[in-house]
Formats: structure tokens, C-alpha cells, sequence
């Protein structure tokens, strides 16, 4: 099963909770898990009807997780020196920027060759899909945990980091009214600031292209609304 199998179910599921939670915690900030998160991060901003910052999704932590784990391994280093950002939808077309990822500030693309780059890129996208493998049963829960946990604790310290995370676009990176992952500042506020970095034109190619898939799940949500009236 995909990630996007889970559309209409999880739709209906995240509307209802969504409805209690504005109900019960009208002043909260929500920070979205369910999957597709993309989808659901926007069908989480639409129903709740608060302002962008309150709303925002947990993915791009996770993925970027598992791409410095991968490059770490791959070059016998410390996990702790991998600076890196994944951007995009929590997708098989997410974005890994590769030409933003560092070792202990040295450019990834001066210690791999590109095709162990492309390698990792692409095991980062299926890194999902291959805990499920492993499992059998149910998905990855340690690392999403861990993820969530960075974004909280940024929350409730007001700590100002700066992560990946799933936010309402108005207009940045050329992307207007879509849920998205990119760099944002999360502080007290929720997601304070949505952080543009300059893309190269391939770089910019992928992240519409992954927001394309994005826009698809959210049309076949709208269809689905609109057909339950
Ligand atoms: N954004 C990300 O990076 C990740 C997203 N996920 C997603 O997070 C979601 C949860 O995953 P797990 O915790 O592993 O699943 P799970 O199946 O262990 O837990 C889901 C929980 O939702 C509850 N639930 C179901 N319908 C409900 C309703 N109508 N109202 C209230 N509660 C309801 C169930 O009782 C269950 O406790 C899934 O959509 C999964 O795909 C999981 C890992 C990473
Ligand atoms: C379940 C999921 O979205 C993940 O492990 O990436």
C-alpha cells in the first residue's frame, strides 16, 4: 500500500478530528502526521480555518533523517555532522538537495561519486516503503517519533529552528495555495517564517514537480467533497 492509498479515509478521519479539536482547542497549533501528509496537512488548514502558522506538517524532518543516515553509513562518519534539507511533497518525488548537503562543511558531491548520490537519494525516497517491507505490519514509528519530537520541543522552547516542514505556500517558490514541504522557522508562533533558499532551475523543476503530485491528491479530494455535497 502507498501512502496515497490512504487519501479518502484519512480525509474523512483528520476532517472530524480536525472539527473537535478547533471545537475543543480553538488557539492551538496542529503539527500533522497522518499520511498522505501533504494532502492531509491541507485538508487539515482548510477544515480548521486558522492562519498558516498553526497548521504545518511533520515529513521533511524524517526524510532528511534517513538521507544523513544513508550518507553517514556511506562515508563512515558521525550522523552528526551530515547537514542536509529533503524539500518537496512526502512523496516518491521528494527533493533531497544535494547541492545543499554538507560533511563537516564540505560539499556531499566533493566525497561521492554521483552515482552513490543517486543511490541514497533514491533509497531516501523509498525509505518508507522499506521499513513497511521490514516490518510486515504497520509503519516506521522510532524515527517519525524523534522527528516530531524536534518539532514540539521547537514549539515549546521557542527555539527558532530551522527544518523542513510542511506549510501552506502563498506564493513562495513560485507555489500558491498548496501545502508543500520547504525550510520554515518554528518557534512559539508555530511555523513563524517560510524560509526561501535559491534553486537552480532543475532544483526548482523537481520541487513543482513533486508539488504537481501534491495538487492531484488534493483535486481528488475536492471531487470527493464536492460529489459528498
Ligand atoms: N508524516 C510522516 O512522516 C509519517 C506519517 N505516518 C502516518 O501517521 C499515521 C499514523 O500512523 P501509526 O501511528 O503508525 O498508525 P496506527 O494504526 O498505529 O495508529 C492510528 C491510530 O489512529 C486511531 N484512529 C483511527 N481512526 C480514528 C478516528 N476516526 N478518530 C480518532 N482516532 C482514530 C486508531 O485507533 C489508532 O490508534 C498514518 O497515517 C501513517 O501513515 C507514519 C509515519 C511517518
Ligand atoms: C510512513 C511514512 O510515511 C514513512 O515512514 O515515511
Amino acid at each position: 500500500m502507498s501512502r496515497d492509498d490512504l487519501l479518502l479515509t484519512n480525509m474523512r478521519i483528520t476532517s472530524a478530528v480536525t472539527e473537535e479539536v478547533v471545537k475543543h482547542s480553538p488557539d492551538c497549533i496542529i503539527l500533522a502526521v497522518t499520511n498522505p501528509l501533504d494532502a492531509m496537512v491541507q485538508n487539515i488548514f482548510q477544515s480548521s480555518g486558522f492562519p498558516r502558522n498553526r497548521v504545518f506538517g511533520m515529513a521533511g524532518v524524517l526524510d532528511t533523517a534517513r538521507y544523513r543516515t544513508f550518507i553517514a553509513r556511506e562515508l563512515n562518519v558521525s550522523v552528526d555532522d551530515v547537514q542536509a534539507m529533503v524539500l518537496g511533497g512526502h512523496g516518491d518525488d521528494m527533493v533531497p538537495l544535494v547541492r545543499y548537503t554538507t560533511v563537516g562543511c564540505i560539499p556531499l558531491t566533493e566525497l561521492l561519486s554521483q552515482d552513490r548520490i543517486d543511490s541514497i537519494v533514491q533509497r531516501t525516497r523509498d525509505g518508507g516503503g522499506e521499513i513497511v517491507a521490514l516490518l510486515k505490519q504497520g509503519s516506521a514509528f522510532y524515527a517519525p517519533s524523534a522527528a516530531i519530537t524536534q518539532m514540539v520541543q521547537a514549539i515549546l522552547l521557542d527555539r527558532k529552528r530551522i527544518l523542513p516542514g510542511c506549510a501552506y505556500l502563498e506564493g513562495e517558490y513560485g507555489i500558491d495555495g498548496l501545502c508543500v514541504g520547504v525550510p520554515v522557522k518554528i518557534g512559539g508562533g508555530g511555523m513563524e517564517q517560510v524560509i526561501e533558499i535559491s534553486l537552480t532551475d532543475e532544483e526548482h523543476a523537481a520541487l513543482r514537480s513533486s508539488a504537481a503530485s501534491v495538487q492531484e491528491l488534493v483535486d481528488v479530494m475536492a471531487s470527493a467533497k464536492a460529489e459528498a455535497g
